[in-house]
């Protein structure tokens, strides 16, 4: 497929507006076209003349003569690696700690959804060994930012296929987008998302459960420093992917302040609505 680029504004027609006057003309070679001398009547009635003639000539060409519009750029689009409709592609976003693997796992067991945690394939690359990235996915991590949107987008890409190929179609993918890039890039080139689930959740409620996680899951992100540093990322950057999408109407909103229990009737309940399930 190929995107015809339009052609600058304002570029086109601007050249049949310059109509280039000589600077200066002299009746005769050797005069001063700059003289102060006064001309005779006769030589100013010349050389009116031949200024009009000029101006008509300059006129009339660029009249007749076509503008050529710039040539159009032409780029690349790449097609989608799934079609619009070969799967479904609900994203599960909320701050660090909000319950999203949680539900993930319940609807995974419910409904056979696949699940796919950007957080757990980033922590998989990081231990493979021979990772080129394990070292700076291991840094982000630590830092609570996120990781170049190039690394994840792959492993999810590559995660998506090999499920695929077993013929799973219906995926969750948690923790995901947390930046706009991503947000784009994945929905160009990997596949459309049908809606995002939102686990709404206060800040005070997320840091009791990832200090409580903290004492027995062995991440580096669940102790104080990097936890406050998650929430920053979270609020700066991955929120605005939440607006984004529901700006299209595509936001599924869950407060996740409650029992396990209690927050899965909720987000059963809003796919049914949706038809999702
Ligand atoms: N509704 C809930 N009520 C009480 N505790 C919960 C609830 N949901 C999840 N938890 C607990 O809170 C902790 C964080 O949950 P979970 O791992 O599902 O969150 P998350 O959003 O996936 O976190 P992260 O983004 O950090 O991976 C876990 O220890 C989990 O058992
Ligand atoms: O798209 C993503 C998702 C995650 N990360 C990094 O991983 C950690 C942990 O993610 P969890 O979803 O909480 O398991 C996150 O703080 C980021 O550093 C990422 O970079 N990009």
């Amino acid at each position: 497929m190929l995107r015809i680029a339009r052609p600058i504004v304002g570029l086109r027609g601007i050249s049949s507006h310059i109509t280039r006057v000589p600077f200066a003309v002299s009746a005769r070679s050797g005069a001063r076209c700059y003289s102060s001398a006064p001309a005779s009547n006769g030589k100013k009635l010349g050389l009116l003349a031949v200024l009009g003639v000029l101006a008509v000539g300059t006129t009339l060409y660029s009249a007749t003569t076509p503008v050529k519009p710039p040539r159009a750029y032409i780029e690349p689009v790449l097609s989608p690696a799934f079609k619009p409709g070969e799967v479904s592609v609900l994203f599960v976003l909320g701050g660090p700690g909000s319950g999203k693997g949680t539900q993930c796992a319940k609807l995974v067991a419910g409904y056979g959804f696949v699940h796919l945690s950007a957080g757990d394939l980033l922590r998989a690359e990081q231990q493979r060994p021979g990772s080129k990235y394990g070292e700076l996915i291991a840094q982000y991590i630590k830092d609570g930012q996120i990781v170049p949107q190039e690394i994840t987008i792959a492993l999810l890409e590559q995660a998506m296929k090999e499920e695929f190929g077993k013929g799973k179609t219906k995926f969750l993918i948690d923790g995901f987008p947390r930046k706009m890039d991503q947000a784009i890039t994945f929905e160009e080139q990997v596949a459309q998302s049908s809606f995002t689930l939102f686990f709404d959740c206060p800040e005070a409620v997320m840091l009791k459960r990832l200090l409580e996680r903290g004492k027995t899951s062995g991440r580096t992100d669940d102790n104080a420093e990097t936890i406050s540093k998650r929430f920053k990322t979270f609020v700066e950057t991955s929120y605005p992917v939440v607006e984004y999408f529901d700006k299209q109407g595509k936001v599924i909103r869950l407060s996740c302040d409650q029992p396990v229990e209690t927050v899965y009737g909720q987000v059963t309940a809003a796919l049914k609505g949706k038809e999702i399930i």
